[in-house]
């Protein structure tokens, strides 16, 4: 089965700090593969997923996705691609605070122009069941938990039924519920319509659920 993920970054530079991390770093993902990036803090794993989301093309090195090479790619295929094809849990991954958390979450359909039918309203339903965020769908995000919000993000990034799921630390302000529901919604996503998952995490427990463990050394 050939890749879904294809990288070779030789380095990934910052300028200004005159340092440069993920030094000859190879990654390749198969189609539904699980994989979790653990590393110390600092080591490069947000910017590894930056990078593999199409967030960041900065960097010296080879990266095919889906069979492209990302740096063929127009500004308006990757602004595409990161909307429709890859859903985002990372640790910035602000609400809108003037939106509510149901239009927050239907974001993604609206940029993508797909319009509400029965089929997105019931996967809509679904998720938000699951995950069990019915009770805050019409509040506005500052009126709702850190914990709330979290699962909401979540929500939003499944939405649109990516072929890769990058999550950064998706359930560090979770309880031990909320976490579980997180970590079955990510697998059954899997399972069900073979999403690719990659987790950035430091529980270590998370971790290795996944099929593959990949652990970043500082190189420098
Ligand atoms: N935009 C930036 N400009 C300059 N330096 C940066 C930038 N983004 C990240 N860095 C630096 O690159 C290194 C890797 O950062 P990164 O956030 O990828 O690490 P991490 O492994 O995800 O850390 P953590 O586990 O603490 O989240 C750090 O030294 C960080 O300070």
């Amino acid at each position: 089965m050939n890749s879904i993920i294809k990288l070779e970054i030789e380095k990934k530079t910052f300028k200004k700090k005159g340092f440069s991390i993920l030094n000859d770093f190879e990654l390749e993902v198969k189609p539904r593969e699980r994989v979790s990036i653990i590393g110390e803090s600092g080591v490069g794993k947000t910017s590894l997923l930056n990078i593999i989301g199409l967030l960041d093309t900065q960097y010296q090195g080879c990266y095919t996705l889906f069979d492209s090479s990302v740096k063929d790619l127009s500004r308006n295929k990757l602004a595409e691609w990161r909307n429709q094809k890859i859903g985002f849990v990372l640790q910035e991954s602000a609400l809108i605070n003037s939106l509510t958390i149901e239009d927050n979450i239907k974001l993604p359909l609206m940029y993508a122009n797909i319009k509400k039918d029965s089929t997105t309203e019931d996967r809509f339903n679904r998720i938000v069941n699951k995950i069990g965020i019915e009770s805050i769908l019409k509040k506005k995000p500052l009126d709702c938990s850190g914990g709330q919000r979290a699962r909401a993000v979540f929500v939003r990034a499944v939405i649109m039924n990516p072929q890769i799921i990058l999550s950064d630390e998706p359930t560090a302000s979770l309880d031990l519920e909320n976490r579980e529901k997180i970590i079955s919604l990510l697998f059954d996503m899997n399972k069900e319509f073979n999403t690719t998952v990659i987790t950035v995490t430091h529980d270590l427990d998370l971790a290795n659920r996944h099929d593959r463990v990949i652990t970043l050394e500082r190189n420098d």
